[in-house]
């Protein structure tokens, strides 16, 4: 007999757990599928070790800028307390009683496996049928991506699981990619006295983001010792019992590590789902979604799986919308153009809505300012590590911002200003015509406006 509940939630990563405890307490019968942790990437191997390996390593890079400032402080860098932090604070030693409990005293139901759609509406866990009366949520998240390179598949290389869950630091680690997790994994580690080698393909880290914002990152890294290879092909891995050996496109010498980080992007499992089942293409990359976050008649998806950004802030979002929609709440349809995200390298290099490419390539009528942070009285003041920068973006014919970054020791936190600019399309005539704090980083925001050319 098919088991008859309201809605099925597949998937209980942020924006799956969020879905799955809110519909159940405004009363509806609610089934969540997990095939490994509730919660998801974010929490366990994702977000929360990651940033709190981070706070780690700015906390030894400020001690070592005691000595340009202050006078002498002696750092002695123990990945010990990093890691028995993650194991019991983070992730409680990747055990996820505390969420499903949490999700239980919502009133949903969990049931553990791996969830696949067998037809409109219904959904299939390990022989178990369900059919769904209002739909099915597809908020299964993305996996590592693993690039096509000769020999990579063979090897014990590591993924982002594998990095935020070290006990122990490698003495040397290659990073393939750098992107969000290559580029603060890099740095972090190399703070703790790894040796570490960033290969990227493209030909800065950071490359959907403003041009400044790669050299930074670069410059950054380079700073922390990194050694950063751009317009980097692979040839060939392999791995020997103890180390990898790399051989890059055009290089003489291969390179050598004890470990080797994929960080390559990710991808959605979308033919593993069974989308085909409730019409959707499996070989796509993402689940195309409406305004209301629908992808098919009883059908929703949220999170990663939507390509909409890889964000646990973007899968929030569109768990909230989702949510409106099964209950029929009033409220406005998912919008994009104000997207903020932060990559927590140190400096954090922070963006929202469009870059400078991006809206020339829109065919807007773009003006652009770019600050150093030197060049604001706080950003003088800080010293070191106070490198960074502010760059806005202005669509000149609507007279608002469209985009802007901010990178910096705060970038993160200073994005906040220009997220509510672009997002509420504040005119830049009303932002010239703000108080801005003195001396703050954010004042460096009345510059670049007066700067917009
Ligand atoms: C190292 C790292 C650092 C990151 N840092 C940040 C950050 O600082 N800020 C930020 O916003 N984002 C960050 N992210 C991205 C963030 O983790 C993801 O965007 C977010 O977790 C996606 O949420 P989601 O709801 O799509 O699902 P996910 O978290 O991907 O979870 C999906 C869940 O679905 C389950 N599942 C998959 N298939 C099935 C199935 N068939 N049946 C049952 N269950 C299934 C999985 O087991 C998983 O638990 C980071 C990611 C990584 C890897
Ligand atoms: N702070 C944050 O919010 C944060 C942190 C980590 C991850 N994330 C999310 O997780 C996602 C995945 O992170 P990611 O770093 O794996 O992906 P990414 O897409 O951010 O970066 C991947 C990088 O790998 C490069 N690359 C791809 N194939 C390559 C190859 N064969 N050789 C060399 N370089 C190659 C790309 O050019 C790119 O720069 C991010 O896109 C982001 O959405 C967010």
């Amino acid at each position: 007999m098919n088991e008859q509940v309201d809605v099925v939630v597949i998937g209980l990563g942020p924006g799956g757990e969020y879905l799955a405890g809110t519909l159940a307490e405004a009363g509806l019968d609610v089934v969540g599928v997990e095939a490994e942790l509730v919660g998801g990437e974010c929490p366990y191997w994702g977000c929360v070790p990651s940033k709190m390996m981070i706070r780690a390593g700015n906390a030894l890079a400020e001690a070592r800028r005691v000595t340009a400032l202050a006078g002498r402080a002696e750092t002695a860098p123990d990945w010990g307390l990093v890691a028995g932090r993650i194991r019991r604070e983070a992730t409680d030693d990747w055990n996820d009683r505390v969420a499903a409990d949490r999700l239980a005293a919502k009133g949903g139901r969990l049931v553990r496996g791996r969830g696949r759609l067998t037809g409109p509406r219904r959904v299939t866990v390990d022989g178990r049928v369900f059919e769904a009366r209002r739909g099915v949520v597809l908020a299964t998240g993305s996996r590592p991506r693993i690039p096509p390179v000769p020999g990579l598949a063979a090897t014990p290389y590591w993924t982002n699981r594998d990095a935020m869950s070290a006990k122990e630091l490698p003495a040397s680690m290659l990073v393939l990619g750098g992107g969000a997790i290559g580029a603060e994994v890099a740095q972090v580690f190399a703070r703790f006295t790894c040796r570490v080698t960033v290969v990227e393909g493209q030909d800065r880290p950071l490359s959907q983001e403003e041009p400044e914002a790669g050299e930074l990152a670069a410059e950054a890294l380079r700073a922390d010792g990194v050694t950063v290879l751009t317009g980097a092909r692979v040839r060939q891995v392999a791995h020997d019992g103890d180390e990898f050996t790399v051989w890059l496109e055009g290089g003489t010498e291969p390179h050598r590590a004890e470990r080797l980080l994929v960080a390559t992007g990710r991808y959605s499992d979308l033919a593993g789902l069974g989308v085909e089942a409730a019409g959707l293409d499996p070989t796509a990359r993402a689940v195309p979604t409406d305004g209301r976050m629908r992808a098919a008649d009883g059908l929703w998806a949220v999170g990663d799986i939507t390509g909409r950004g890889a964000f646990t802030h973007v899968s929030m979002y569109q768990a909230q919308i989702a949510v409106r929609d099964i209950l029929g709440t009033p409220g406005p349809d998912a919008d994009y153009r104000a997207l903020p995200r932060v990559t927590f390298t140190d400096p954090e290099i922070a963006a929202v809505g469009l870059t400078e490419r991006q809206a020339r390539d829109r065919g807007l009528r773009v003006r652009t300012a770019v600050l150093p942070n030197a060049s604001s009285t706080r950003g003088w003041i800080h010293g070191p590590g106070g490198e960074g920068f502010l760059k806005l973006v202005e669509d000149a014919d609507r007279g608002v911002l469209v985009g802007a970054t901010s990178a910096g020791p705060a970038g993160g936190e200073l994005l906040y200003g220009l997220n509510v600019a672009v997002h509420a399309e504040v005119p830049v005539e009303r932002l010239r015509h703000m108080i801005y704090t003195y001396p703050t980083f954010h004042r460096a925001v009345e510059a670049a406006l007066a700067a917009l050319r």
